[in-house]
């Protein structure tokens, strides 16, 4: 112990000698409890005043290093005690007694809806996530900034697409200033210029310490290094927030964008349906509309916020670098080495390949691949039974090859390119910045003729370092040049993605009905839809009513195009009893058990192609009605149900979400629906044997491909199980049950008469006809027949049938006989 002591006395001597002969203060009578309270004052007293200029820069990097470390350290500080203050919180909302939650999301009564979806490792772990409700206005203004962009006119002197698209896209990605995004953004540019300004200091410290080394001055030297260290700190964090602040910044945009795209191409108007028949959506970005909706809004995203950064970064490094080195070389010397950027940037745009052209292609192509795959999967077993995979490879291998040739050729195109750039920047440019980081000292030493090597070396250091980084920050710019044309290939793509589904979404879309007056984003929106679309729908109706409506086939012709069927006109029920129309909200699901009336239905037939689902398609809504005098009349959407052709199973649902389709699965249970309905319901069409085949009621909860492990006329059973779970008033079946046998098929068909359902039936089978009110025949000329069956005339018209039936049974004797000797003079033969 006794020992120690004279040693404790030699560094507290050093450490006094340090102070004295470095910052020169004098510390022999300060008390330890005051130290950082005097060093402080000491260091602000020396930056301020008029002495030793080696001991004012000290004392400034000191300073600084000091300020930086305590930013670091105080916001380190508040996010552990944010992180720590909500562990407490989760863990005391865990402990509350809590309702079991069976669904995975809310809606709130202002439309947002609450999600929780699973978080970090622990399945247990749920993170909330609230969307905002769909702000409808939002989307009928923007739908103007599109519209306008496509009729601009683009005459203006400094016009640039790339920008007027970015300019019209920023608003989605930053909806407004006090947007957690313009945040993170102020954040990301504080970090920018914080490390900016590190690099600065670094730059100078670097210098002071090679002279230290070379004046062969130790305290000085271990002072520096002392510094050197301390500097570390922030800017090892700084450059890890640059980084996690641009990843963050690039997600935030993606989910504003997605969430701008899914609101808009998923919901009533039925964008995602509609789009195939915008005509002036050729382009590839619509031809693969989910690799764009997932792939290239990503890419985007990434793209925006990167060149952000690279720009951002080296425009901050050249203003501070060049205002530094203003002092050091001079107006001129600054002036020089900006002279050099602008004419190498303009020398290296004029030889930048269209790489915005070539990467829009090469997203393209990886969108065809990428979908010919899908597509592969979804009918695998359609491919196996026409043994197809022969024609599969090959088309496959062409799409690849072409994917791959696109990809090549952006990097052959990037190689070149990038042979020149790195000659121009690495190479020409560093042995430029020698030259002037040089220029002070020669300078300096032929005016004084005085060689002092300590100082020359120490400017030279500083001077060649921040020549470098500017060399490096200047470069890095020129290299964003390539990022900004890339970039602009995906705005682009982004940009021909919102423009189309804005126009689709639009209440005025025609169905790519092109005329005179341009697209579908007109300025007066009733005259040019009563233009095309001149049709008439009238909603809660008790019934379903068609009255004079040319079915045509939508397409760019509007009402010249294809004609299937000529000013159709039905009605079901014969009668309407207007005292029992009720709107949606009024009638529950389980409200209606049995329905009043009698129930009526009408069987369409025809030949095919001549119509028939074009008819349930116009009930549905999903075509338009091009006839002035055209009337639809259909009830409130719970009351009306359509089942197409073929028949639709959602991706990765359970048996219950098949069953209950289109009501979520969370709806059903908050609806307080229990799964002994569906048995019952499985009972009726007679698929309970699915239950009994594996883990009885739990099957309900089990998740499989069901499109692919239901039979056919179990598929078809299904959607008689969703009928009867809905309990709509109205059903409309498109060919329903064409894979069902022929006692099931009546089994089915009395189960709805049971339960009294309004239905109309499509289908080619005149066999149905039993089980329906009326028949409507549609013939392959636009002409179509009504019949009410049972009455005389359809009596008649069935008589007529058997008839023509009967004839060509008398012939099948000589038939046959034609046969046989056909069969005889094929085996001379
Ligand atoms: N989106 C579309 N674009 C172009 N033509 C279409 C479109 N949808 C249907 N058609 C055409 O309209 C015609 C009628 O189609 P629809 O599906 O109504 O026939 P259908 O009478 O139900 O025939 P089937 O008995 O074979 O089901 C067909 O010739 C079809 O090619």
């Amino acid at each position: 112990m006794a020992g120690d002591l004279p040693n404790l006395e030699r560094v507290r001597k050093i450490v006094l000698r340090l102070h004295q002969e470095c910052l020169g203060l004098d510390l022999k009578d300060a008390v330890f409890k005051k130290y950082p309270g005097i060093v402080l004052k000491h260091l602000w007293h020396l930056i301020r005043s008029e002495g030793s200029m080696n001991r004012r820069k000290r004392a400034q990097i000191i300073l600084i290093s000091l300020g930086f470390i305590g930013l670091t350290g105080i916001s380190g500080v508040a996010y552990s005690v944010y992180s720590l203050l909500s562990k407490i919180r989760a863990g005391a909302l865990n402990k509350r007694p809590f309702m079991r939650r069976t669904r995975s999301q809310i809606m709130l009564d202002n439309g947002a809806r609450v999600m929780y979806i699973p978080y970090g490792d622990d399945e247990e772990n749920k993170k909330r996530v609230l969307i905002g409700p769909k702000d409808d206005d939002r989307y009928e203004h923007d739908k103007y900034l599109f519209k306008y962009f496509a009729k601009s006119n683009r005459s203006q002197l400094f016009y640039s697409r790339f920008v007027s698209q970015l300019s019209i896209l920023y608003r989605i990605l930053i909806p407004k200033l006090t947007d957690r995004n313009a945040f993170l953004l102020s954040f990301q540019i504080f970090f920018l210029i914080m490390r900016t300004w590190l690099s600065l200091f670094v730059a100078r410290l670097d210098g002071q310490i090679v002279k230290d080394i070379i004046s062969r001055n130790g305290r000085k030297f271990m002072l520096d290094l002392m510094c050197w260290f301390l500097i570390a700190f922030p800017a090892s964090y700084t450059n890890s927030a640059i980084k996690f602040l641009q990843r963050k910044l690039s997600l935030n945009f993606r989910v504003n964008l997605t969430r701008y795209i899914h609101d808009m191409y998923l919901d009533n108007r039925l964008a995602f349906y509609k789009v195939t028949f915008d005509t002036q959506a050729a382009s590839s970005v619509i031809a693969n509309i989910d690799n764009s909706v997932a792939n290239d809004v990503a890419k985007f995203c990434d793209a925006v916020c990167s060149v952000f950064a690279n720009i951002a970064k080296p425009v901050i490094d050249l203003v501070f670098f060049s205002v530094y080195l203003r002092d050091n070389l001079g107006t001129l010397g600054i002036l020089g080495i900006f002279v050099n950027y602008f004419v190498t940037g303009f020398f290296l745009k004029k030889l930048m390949p269209p790489l915005g052209k070539l990467v829009s292609k090469r997203s393209s192509a990886e969108g065809d691949y990428y979908n010919y795959h899908l597509n592969l999967i979804q009918n695998s077993e359609e491919i196996a039974f026409y043994q197809g995979t022969q024609v599969e490879r090959g088309k496959v291998n062409v799409l690849y090859n072409n994917l791959m040739d696109q990809m090549l050729l952006v990097d052959r195109v990037k190689a070149k390119y990038n042979a020149i750039e790195d000659y121009v920047l690495k190479y020409t440019w560093s042995a430029l910045g020698y030259v002037f980081a040089s220029i002070p000292t020669v300078v300096a030493t032929f005016t004084t003729g005085v060689n002092n090597e300590e100082v020359n070396m120490r400017e030279f250091i500083v001077n060649k370092r921040l020549m470098l980084s500017l060399a490096d920050a200047g470069s890095r710019l020129m290299h964003s040049i390539k990022d900004i044309s890339q970039l602009t290939g995906y705005t682009n793509r982004i940009f021909v993605l919102l423009s189309v589904l804005h126009r689709v979404h639009a209440k005025q879309f025609a169905y790519g009905a092109i005329t005179d007056e341009g697209d579908g984003l007109d300025d007066k929106p009733s005259q040019r839809f009563d233009d095309v679309l001149r049709g008439t729908v009238q909603r809660n109706f008790n019934g379903i009513r068609v009255e004079n409506i040319d079915v045509i086939i939508p397409s760019k012709l509007g009402r010249e195009g294809t004609k299937l069927i000529n000013k159709l006109t039905f009605q079901i029920p014969p009668v309407i009893i207007p005292e029992t129309a009720t709107s949606d909200s009024q009638v529950s699901i389980s409200q209606k058990i049995v329905f009043q009336g009698p129930g009526s239905s009408l069987l369409i037939l025809g030949p095919n192609g001549c119509g028939k689902s074009s008819i349930q398609r116009i009930i549905a809504e999903i075509w338009p009605i091009y006839n002035k005098n055209g009337l639809l009349s259909i009830p409130s959407p719970s009351e009306l149900f359509c089942v197409p052709q073929k028949p639709y199973f959602i991706q990765d649902g359970t048996l219950r979400d098949q069953l209950i389709y289109p009501m979520a699965g969370d709806d059903f249970f908050d609806q307080g629906h229990k799964d002994r309905e569906l048995v019952q319901i499985l009972q009726e069409v007679k698929l309970e044997y699915l239950l009994k085949r594996d883990r009885g009621w739990k099957y309900l909860d089990a998740r499989a491909d069901w499109k692919d492990v239901l039979s056919g006329g179990e598929r078809q059973r299904v959607n008689f199980a969703r009928i009867m779970f809905h309990k709509p008033r109205f059903a409309v079946l498109d060919e329903a049950t064409n894979a069902i046998s022929a006692d099931m098929e009546d089994y089915l068909f009395n189960l709805l008469k049971r339960y009294r359902f309004n239905f109309i039936t499509i289908s080619q089978r005149p066999s149905l006809i039993k089980y329906h009110d009326f028949s409507l025949d549609i013939n392959s000329d636009e002409s179509w027949h009504l019949q009410m069956l049972g009455t005389d005339e359809a009596i008649t018209s069935i008589e007529k049938e058997i008839e023509g039936l009967e004839t060509n049974l008398q012939n099948v004797e000589s038939w046959e006989k034609e046969r046989s000797e056909l069969v005889k003079r094929l085996a001379h033969i």
